[in-house]
């Protein structure tokens, strides 16, 4: 990946620390790993037997339709779920599992080693308080410092994410930001604590096609300036393709199919998959969406069997009988009875 085109703020932070991202599916030494993550809420089995690694400086993608279990796991890892949710398997990170953390020590690792952005940015920043009394309270409850100091380093951390005239832009507040501006204001402040990992949900989908783009190429800058690891949820396929390294495609609560970018689109082994590319509009075609036959399921019970036979076009018997086991071809993860071939 470049560094974004037009955005010299986020470009003149400067090469950062090398990227060690994985070209096939194999990460050593991995920031992020989820291992057999399954989350319930009572009877709704959301997240059934998740496992994926996310490395260093790794732009990481996670898609799937709505319902599918992305925000549910993205939750897990920052401990965001409500209280009746029942988790199990291990998410480690940088080696320690969160999910046996204790809450005071999860807190501290949300407040420094990972961030968060979410949809909706007007909700994370408080409408009372200018954007600059926020990022300096932020940055004084982490270091001990003065506030004019803070003050400064708050209109630098606005200048990194690309908003214009910082020090003037600390007096505003959020409702006199565009959408754009505000989710660039929370992302700024995702960064106060120095994150090794940003975990965005559907960061961009409430804003035009075109300040989507700039938002996505703040996160790309990001990433090459600094090192951080991104994890990415959204539904929106042309996202992934322009953004990340590697993507997790979910279904029905579980990871269908797993691979580098490049690899899922050239030739997707899993048939959900291949549908969904599919369903994209052609250049050149009608520039209509072909929807995947068949209606998306709602997981109420545990995975008996592949949760996407019912729309499958490759589907035999056993797939209604049993969840087929993860396996590998070496550049792709998928489970799946009945894979597309590999070209
Ligand atoms: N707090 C909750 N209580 C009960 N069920 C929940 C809760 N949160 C999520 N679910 C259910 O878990 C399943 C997975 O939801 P999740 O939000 O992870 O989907 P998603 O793939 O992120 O979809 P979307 O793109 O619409 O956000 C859904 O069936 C959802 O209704």
């Amino acid at each position: 990946m470049s560094a974004p085109a037009g955005d010299t703020r986020v470009a003149a932070v400067g090469p950062g620390p090398a990227r060690a991202v994985p070209t096939g599916r194999e990460v050593t030494d991995p920031l992020l790993s989820v291992r057999d993550l399954h989350v319930r809420f009572d009877e709704i089995h959301a997240v059934s037997g998740v496992t994926f690694e996310v490395a260093r400086g790794e732009f990481f993608g996670i898609v799937g339709e709505s319902g599918s279990g992305k925000s549910v796991t993205a939750r897990a890892v920052i401990d965001l779920l409500p209280s009746h949710a029942q988790k199990r398997g291990q998410i480690l990170f940088k080696g320690e599992d969160l999910l046996q953390a204790r809450p005071k020590r999860l807190r501290a690792i949300r407040g420094s080693s990972i961030g968060f952005v979410f949809q909706d940015a007007l909700a994370a920043l408080d409408p009372v308080y200018t954007i600059g009394d926020q990022l300096v309270e932020a940055l004084l409850a982490k270091r001990s410092m003065r506030r004019s100091a803070a003050r400064r380093r708050a209109a630098d951390l606005l200048d990194e994410v690309g908003i214009p005239d910082p020090r003037q832009r600390l007096d505003s507040y959020p409702h006199q930001l565009s959408g754009g501006m505000r989710q660039r204001a929370v992302i700024a402040s995702a960064l106060i604590a120095d994150p090794e990992l940003i975990i965005a949900d559907e960061p961009t989908t409430a804003l035009d096609v075109t300040i989507q783009r700039q938002v996505m190429e703040l996160l790309q800058g990001i990433v090459e300036s600094r090192g951080v690891a991104v994890v990415l949820i959204t539904h929106d396929l042309a996202v992934v393709a322009e953004t990340c390294d590697r993507v997790a495609v979910f279904y029905g609560g579980t990871i269908v199919e797993e691979a580098t970018t490049t690899g899922l689109f050239a030739a997707p082994r899993h048939p959900y998959t291949a549908a969904l590319l599919a369903s994209l509009p052609r250049m050149g075609g009608t520039g209509e969406f072909r929807p995947i036959p068949g209606n998306p399921i709602r997981v109420a019970t545990e995975l008996a069997c592949c949760p996407f036979a019912p729309r499958c076009a490759n589907v035999v018997d056993l797939c209604r009988q049993r969840v087929p086991a993860e396996q590998t071809d070496g550049a792709h993860r998928f489970r799946c009875f009945r894979p597309e071939d590999p070209r």
